[in-house]
């Protein structure tokens, strides 16, 4: 069988995206900004105007967060972000730790924090940020860590809702992303 596509326009964007079966019911549309400095620059950008001008620190997740936090941590003129690590490495001290539980991660996941990052989330209005937002996981597991380090979250920010993460009130995104059929 050939390559299956879905076409997606945001911020001005057009990608063809790969679709990918994650079983055999449900496949996605692989959506990549790793890469695509044009995506990431005018998605963050878009993303960086809807954001609570009161945004004191931007937090996200490895992998496929961080160009877009860096970018959207430039247009609102902020020093710094945060990225929630997916393993603990030698040189963080005393790490927060919580679980995630990821659409496109098969078994368990952690997500953590060092002190620095914890210190810059202690006290500050913390806006999430993350490239696609689905089951839901991996944002939530973000929220428990800012509230576990002493953050408040003012907003959960994603460029793409992907399935019913589109009806959520509690997230602001860009465009929506359907799941598709597995072929
Ligand atoms: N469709 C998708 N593309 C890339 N990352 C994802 N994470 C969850 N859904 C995704």
């Amino acid at each position: 069988m050939g390559k299956r596509f879905y076409e997606i326009n945001v911020a001005g964007c057009k990608r063809k995206l790969h679709v990918i079966n994650l079983n055999d019911e449900i496949a996605i549309a692989g959506f990549i900004i790793l890469g695509d400095i044009e995506l990431t620059e005018k998605t963050a950008a878009a993303l960086a105007a809807k954001a609570p001008a009161d945004t004191e620190v931007i937090m996200t997740a490895e992998t496929k967060g961080i160009p877009l936090a860096e970018s959207m941590a430039r247009h609102m003129g902020l020093p710094y972000y945060v990225v929630a690590r997916k393993s603990i490495k030698a040189y963080m001290e005393n790490p927060l730790v919580v679980e995630d539980h990821s659409i496109t991660t098969a078994g368990k996941q952690i997500l953590c924090l060092m002190d620095d990052d914890i210190e810059r989330i202690r006290g500050h209005k913390v806006l999430l940020v993350d490239d696609v937002i689905s089951s839901g996981g991996s944002i939530s597991a973000l929220e428990n860590l800012a509230l576990q380090a002493g953050g408040q979250v003012i907003g959960r920010f994603a460029i793409l809702a992907e399935g019913d993460a589109a009806k959520r009130h509690d997230i602001t995104y860009l465009e929506e992303l359907p799941l598709l059929k597995a072929e």
